[in-house]
């Protein structure tokens, strides 16, 4: 994006681009408040570009009859261009800087905001680190009891652009309207929840082809999913093998096999002690008795979840030279040189817990940082790495693009429904997806089988399962 930005610079006549933004931004601003005459807008306005955005945004908005009031927290290093622009249009000034430094914004901003219909949040974009500043803190908690709308310029001021951490105080804005591509901050918890609705203006930047961070949309799903030709019988489409549920836990070996039967896989065969369960909900099933290294040819094995403490399980399956997905008790009970020394593709998915316990640090460690913990992880055990979680992401050994998940849904937090996603994935496996893929295109069926299932109520890991065809149906139109 940096890079992108530079180059084109080079190429425009000055301030062309900070123009397309702002243009976007104001066109943003205007649809939010309806009728932009007479209405109160308050630009937050720090010491870099992404102030000069806010004030040309809050120039046109202000030659359109709004009453504009730009709050400068660097009064001596606002962008000038910006500033003279606000003023020309009719704008007011004032300084945020609170009196003693630190501490509290002064009184006249605090009314301010308090009056305000719409905040713009221009006090650092890109160019931030580290959280908001002590002198540019007082603001965000401002806006936390404001009745006003907050929109975020590019990025929610104060959190990690690049990685989705939230280091300190950061802006909570209702929308943020961002420009030329969406960055890691935007996509990956916590940083997201503080981007509400995010709105992408294309400012014109030509951007790589790889890029750190990727998010798969309906197309990129459909392109991926596993399709019977004229010639497929159920062993070419692929035979997933389900090694999972115990007798504590056999609903974890129904969900695993109600996933994997609607995963694109040819078959399915399940071993463990919830045999009988599953040929009751599923006669399709091929219900094998033994362990997994005695059950016959498989294309992909999915070890682990409600597997109890049956390690013998984990250790066939982590012997097989096919792809193996691990998931749940599997991840606490797989020998860890023997996921390494595997050569076959390994898919580990743990959630924020089982992550902290395979790196040895507390959960909430995982939850501050979504992005590393999953490259750390991926990189250690040599395996592609699906971090479940309000954002899903998935992680290559190679240190490649991270995906991450845009159809995640809270309703997905439901017991059983990691279950089903396991299932799905490892089908996917079976049908011939790398890890990477099956792995995120298994997570974007599912969130989309969750939002389907739920609408807007609550739903069962099983009405999740029931609902992945509908999320095949759906990513194919
Ligand atoms: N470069 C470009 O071509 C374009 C940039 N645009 C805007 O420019 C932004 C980037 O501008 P800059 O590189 O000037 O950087 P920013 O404006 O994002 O931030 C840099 C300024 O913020 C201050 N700052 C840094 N960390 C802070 C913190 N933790 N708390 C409070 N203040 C902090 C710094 O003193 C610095 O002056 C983008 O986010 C976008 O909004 C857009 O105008 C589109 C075009
Ligand atoms: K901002």
């Amino acid at each position: 994006m940096r890079t992108a930005e530079r180059e084109l610079m080079a190429r425009l006549p000055e301030g062309a681009l900070m123009q397309r933004a702002a243009a976007g931004l104001a066109a943003t601003c205007a649809e939010l408040l309806g009728r932009v005459y007479g209405s109160r807008v308050v630009l937050l306005i720090g010491s870099g570009d992404n102030g000069g955005d806010a004030l040309y945004a809050g120039a046109r908005l202000a030659r359109r009859g709004a009453g504009v009031t730009a709050v400068l927290l660097a009064p001596d290093r606002t962008h000038p261009g910006g500033l003279a622009a606000l003023r020309r249009a009719g704008g007011a000034v004032t300084s945020g800087v609170p009196a003693d430094g630190a501490g509290a914004a002064p009184r006249a901003v605090e009314e301010l905001i308090g009056r305000a219909d719409l905040v713009v949040d221009g006090i650092v974009g890109i160019g931030g680190k580290g959280g908001l500043r002590p002198d540019a803190a007082p603001l965000a908690a401002l806006l936390r009891d404001s009745r006003a709308v907050v929109v975020a310029v590019d990025l929610p001021s104060g959190v990690e652009a690049d990685t989705g951490e939230v280091l300190g105080e950061a802006v909570r804005a209702d929308l943020t309207v961002t420009f030329g591509t969406h960055k890691p901050g935007l996509l990956i918890d916590p940083a997201r929840e503080y981007a509400g609705s995010v709105r992408l203006v294309d400012i014109g930047l030509t951007l790589p082809a790889e890029a750190g961070l990727e998010a798969l949309q309906h197309a990129d799903v459909a392109a991926r999913l596993p399709l019977p030709g004229a010639a497929s019988d159920k062993y070419r489409r692929g035979v997933v093998g389900i090694a999972a549920g115990s007798a504590r836990y056999p609903g974890a070996a129904v969900l695993a096999v109600s996933g994997a039967l609607r995963g694109g896989a040819g078959a399915v065969r399940y071993v463990g002690p919830a045999g009988d369960a599953v040929i009751a909900r599923f006669p399709e099933t091929l219900v094998s008795d033994g362990g997994p290294a005695r059950a016959g040819r498989v294309q992909a094995w999915v070890v682990g979840p409600g597997a109890g403490d049956d390690a013998s399980a984990v250790a066939e399956v982590l012997a097989a030279d096919v792809p193996v997905l691990v998931d749940a008790d599997g991840l606490r009970l797989a020998d860890r040189a023997a996921v390494r020394a595997r050569t076959a593709p390994t898919l580990m998915t743990p959630h924020a817990g089982e992550a902290a316990a395979l790196l040895g640090v507390p959960r909430e460690t995982v939850e501050a940082s979504r992005l590393s913990s999953a490259r750390e992880l991926a990189r250690r055990y040599g395996a592609t790495v699906l971090l479940k979680g309000a954002t899903t992401l998935v992680a290559d050994a190679d240190g490649g693009p991270v995906r991450v998940n845009p159809t995640g849904t809270a309703w997905l937090a439901t017991a059983g429904s990691g279950d089903v996603l396991s299932g799905l994935a490892g089908s996917l496996l079976a049908a011939g997806l790398s890890p990477l893929d099956a792995g995120s295109v298994a997570a974007y069926l599912h969130g989309l089988a969750g939002r389907f299932a739920a609408d807007g109520a609550p739903a069962g890991a099983h009405d999740v399962a029931e609902a992945l065809p509908e999320a095949w149906r759906d990513v194919r139109v």
